[in-house]
């Protein structure tokens, strides 16, 4: 698939999808997660990509909800299912589901939403879902203390966009690498002529180093798996409790995020934690050592009796000795408890090693009061752990980053795998709450329902009763007031935009005719200025017109009927009170005359309208008209059987008012009369 091919694909965009692995693919499955890892790609933006690939594959021309109010049904369809998931991943995903007039495409969500209907909506599932997010790159890594060096301008440039996490040098011979080596602690040379080369300092002569970047620079898997390993372990628990195949051995996989920190660095390692303590505890440990060795030889220096001959006391104050010297004869083993008392103490503190000679060292042997450390062995012991914890560190991150980066592939299969269980659990979910089934999608025109309950109501689901309602060719619904017509009609347009999407509908058994276009038209709140009346009327104008291009086109290309949408009927029209746009006399001619265009085009229509005698009249041929009935009015409330009756005119409410006020008597015969003129 060429990715510019796609609607809505631009140079930049294509761009940006070719970092990916298989942007083609992704493409193809609407795989959204995918696409929105391409940088610079939103969810949102990435399931609009994706429904443009789908129309691409199924050369679908779009379109299906043409008119705003059927665009609202599309909407409020899309909301039942969104407002089911638990990730924003799934509720975009959900997003790519769109009405399409396309067999192929309604096919594929078809088997899509089968299987989703098989699922079990599960609480704890759906708890583990909430901290399912698709993978992130982190995208900011930096590592400053390595750099990757060359001689080769091209390798250079290579090398920047191998590995951007690290500096690249260029070097031109031996001496400027030693140059690098004394500011980087590792320096990775990527040219063979450096082989051999004696340089003080980490050097290493990697020629393949960037065919394999996370050998450089291990921080990139790790920071990777850091960063989102929360969403890991959440989409490795949604496999447990979902009772998921996993693409991996799970233990294996937590285990080993078990052993990273937030930051990427490797937790868990009792040598590197020994190291690190070390380093971070040295100069208070050689403080409470020498304090402790301080107190010990000041106790004995206080118990202590010093007798000194007097020709003693003279020869040392005449070589100038101090009482350093008076020290040295008189307490030198008290001397040597002490910083004996001081080095076991650093050692054990420290719990030092290989560190430990240097380490006693820090306390000299030459008696002093008080005792004091020598700061450049301390020095250079700092030197020594610190060296020998990163060392460590960098032997366990490069250990983990391997064992890691062979996960990658397998952690985003695990993740992709939980937010497309979402995806589908939201089906199950709307078809369980909605007691849905799967319509039956045909060729031929029309629409059957049995038991359909609109979710769409005012009223809970619990308390919506459910209609029967199949129209074949076009009709007037005629019906007493708050009957419940719109809500057929919204009923109707819902079960068709479902149907064409692909997804269960909320009815007992539902046949739909395949359309390509959905134009319905709600009703207009007052009556319309001459303007906005001529727009409407346009637009069933072109409509009609559109239909007739249609079908000689598809004559002309000679297309079976049965390949593409029919051509005869290609959609389905649903207005509602039409006469609220002009005076009801003309408004009856209006639609007398639109629905004769629509019969003779074969299309299937219905007109809600409160003038359907006076449009059966207007008409020429005979129009169907079916009516939602009051079954009579109880305590002044109408009491209504919901499903329209087929070829019925419904009489009005205030017919029924006038019948009861005929049945109560008293009346002198008003009533009688007026009831009469209904007749
Ligand atoms: N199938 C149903 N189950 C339960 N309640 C319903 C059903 N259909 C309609 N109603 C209730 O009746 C109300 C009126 O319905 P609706 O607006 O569809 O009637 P209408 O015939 O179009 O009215 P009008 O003639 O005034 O335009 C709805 O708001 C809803 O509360």
């Amino acid at each position: 698939m060429e990715l510019e091919s796609v609607p809505g694909v631009g140079a930049k965009t294509a761009a940006a999808l070719r970092e990916l692995d298989d942007p083609e693919a992704a493409l193809r499955d609407g795989d959204v997660a995918s696409l929105a890892r391409a940088p610079g790609v939103s969810e949102g933006r990435a399931a609009r990509i994706a429904r443009g690939a789908i129309r691409a594959e199924h050369d679908d021309p779009g379109g299906f909800a043409a008119t705003t109010r059927a665009r609202e049904i599309h909407e409020a369809a899309l909301g039942l299912l969104t407002e089911r998931t638990v990730t924003d991943y799934a509720a975009k995903r959900l997003e790519t589901i769109y009405p399409s007039g396309v067999r192929s495409r309604i096919e594929e969500v078809r088997a899509f939403a089968e299987a989703a209907m098989e699922r079990e909506p599960d609480a704890a599932v759906a708890e583990a879902l909430e901290s399912v997010e698709p993978l992130a790159e982190p995208g900011d890594v930096r590592v400053r203390d390595r750099c990757l060096a060359t001689r080769d301008a091209e390798r250079y440039a290579d090398a920047q966009a191998a590995v951007p996490e690290v500096s690249v040098e260029v070097v031109d011979d031996a001496r400027q690498l030693a140059e690098l080596a004394r500011s980087y602690s590792t320096v990775v040379a990527l040219d063979e002529a450096f082989a051999g080369v004696d340089v003080d300092g980490d050097v290493r002569v990697e020629p393949d180093a960037l065919s394999e970047p996370a050998s450089v620079v291990p921080e990139r898997v790790l920071t990777f798996f850091a960063r989102n390993r929360d969403r890991i372990r959440a989409a490795a628990e949604v496999h447990r409790v979902a009772g998921l195949d996993a693409p991996c051995d799970l233990d294996a996989l937590l285990s080993a995020l078990d052993q990273l920190d937030d930051d990427g660095g490797v937790r868990g390692d009792d040598e590197l934690d020994r190291l690190a303590t070390a380093v971070d505890d040295l100069d208070a440990a050689v403080s409470t050592a020498e304090s402790a060795a301080n107190d010990h030889l000041r106790e004995a220096i206080e118990e202590q009796d010093v007798t000194i001959e007097g020709t003693d006391l003279l020869s040392l104050v005449e070589r100038g000795a101090g009482v350093d010297s008076l020290l040295q004869r008189e307490l030198a083993d008290e001397y040597a408890a002490a910083v004996e008392k001081a080095r076991d103490r650093l050692v054990d503190a420290l719990e030092l090693r290989d560190t430990e000679a240097t380490a006693r060292r820090a306390f000299p042997d030459e008696p002093t009061y008080p005792v004091e450390r020598d700061e450049g062995v301390v020095g250079r012991l700092r030197e020594e752990l610190t060296a020998a914890r990163d060392r460590r560190a960098t032997r366990r991150k490069r250990g983990l980053a391997d064992d890691l980066a062979e996960m990658r592939a397998d952690a985003e299969t695990l993740v992709d795998a939980a937010l497309e269980l979402d995806v589908e659990l939201a089906v199950a979910r709307f078809a369980a709450d909605f007691e849905c089934t799967m319509p039956e999608l045909t060729d031929d025109g029309g629409f059957e329902i049995e038991g359909g309950r609109s979710p769409l109501l005012d009223v809970p689901f619990e308390a919506v009763e459910p209609v029967d309602y199949a129209v074949d060719g076009v009709t007037v619904l005629s019906g007493v007031n708050s009957g419940g017509k719109t809500s057929t009609l919204d009923l109707v347009a819902l079960v068709t935009t479902l149907a064409h999407m692909g997804l269960p509908v909320p009815a007992d058994a539902a046949r739909v005719g395949r359309v390509s276009e959905l134009h319905y038209h709600a009703k207009t709140q007052g009556t319309l200025d001459a303007g906005a009346f001529e727009a409407t009327l346009r637009e069933f104008g072109d409509l009609v017109s559109e239909i007739d291009r249609r079908s000689t086109s598809d004559a002309a290309s000679g297309a079976p009927a049965s390949s593409d949408v029919s051509a005869e009927r290609p959609v389905l029209v649903l207005v509602d009170e039409l006469e609220s746009i002009t005076e009801p006399g003309a408004a009856a001619t209006i639609v007398a005359g639109i629905l004769e265009s629509l019969t003779e085009r074969e299309a299937t229509a219905v007109f809600v309208s409160h003038l359907a005698e006076d449009i059966r009249e207007a008409a020429d041929a005979d129009l169907a008209i079916d009516g939602i009935e009051a079954e009579g009015l109880v305590d002044g409330e109408l009491r209504v059987n919901r499903s329209p009756v087929k070829g019925k005119l419904a009489r009005s409410t205030p017919e029924l008012i006038v019948e009861k006020l005929a049945d109560d008597g008293g009346d002198d015969g008003f009533y009688g009369d007026l009831l009469s003129k209904f007749e």
